[in-house]
């Protein structure tokens, strides 16, 4: 048993998504998003694409700037957080059976203003991404400060209707959930909002 990753398979298996406060202490977080900061103040970030479109349409669907992190550039605290990501693959392996192969991560910034309508994590058809995970960067958020990850659970039984559940993109959280299952958006951020998003993947099935 890891008490680190147990409460996400839990949350995953019993109300469709897992989620945990403190995946990154205080510390960490401050660490990861002084870099973030630093690494887009030097240009290296650029508006997320969700295909083909032009950035203009791009823009009405999701207005978020991201960095994709790679293990051959990565500052100590990036690679720090992507061990504990592999560590939590790893452990999803043994006690899921996932076949969790491979993973991809990037930072993402939501100026102020900014959302991600409702969409699925399986577009361009990369059926490998077999769950999401979100980790926030943010110090003292408010829920006045908007921005929130809107999750929408499927029904489960004839006659019910899906049910939304909403969460704070606190920092050091992490919210975590199967990526080719739940539609879900972000509202419209207040202020600059911070986070690392990635997707642990099996192996490809064209
Ligand atoms: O930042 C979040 O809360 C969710 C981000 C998201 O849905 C995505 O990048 O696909
Ligand atoms: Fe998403």
């Amino acid at each position: 048993m890891d008490e680190r990753f147990e409460p996400i398979i839990d949350g995953i298996l019993n109300q469709g998504f897992g989620i945990v406060d403190n995946f990154l202490t205080a510390d960490e977080v401050a660490a990861l998003a002084s870099r973030l900061h630093e690494r887009r103040a030097q240009g290296q970030f650029r508006a997320a694409g969700i295909g083909n479109q032009q950035v203009a349409v791009e823009k009405q669907i999701r207005g978020d700037e991201i960095l994709w992190l790679e293990n051959e550039t990565a500052t100590q605290e990036e690679t720090t957080f992507l061990a504990r990501v592999d560590q939590f693959m790893e452990y999803m392996n043994q006690t899921c059976y996932l076949g969790l192969r491979d993973s991809e991560f990037h930072y993402a910034v939501y100026p102020p203003g900014t959302f991600y309508k409702r969409h699925l994590d399986q577009f361009r058809s990369d059926s490998r991404r077999k769950l999401s995970v979100i980790c926030y960067l943010n110090d003292n958020w408010q829920e006045s400060d908007g921005g929130q990850l809107a999750l929408f659970l499927p029904a489960t039984q004839p006659g019910e209707t899906e049910q939304e559940v909403t969460i704070q993109p606190i920092g050091g959280r992490l919210v975590c959930f199967e990526s080719g299952r739940l539609e879900h958006e972000v509202r419209p951020a207040g202020r600059e909002r911070l986070s690392v998003t990635g997707w642990l993947k099996t192996e490809g099935v064209y």
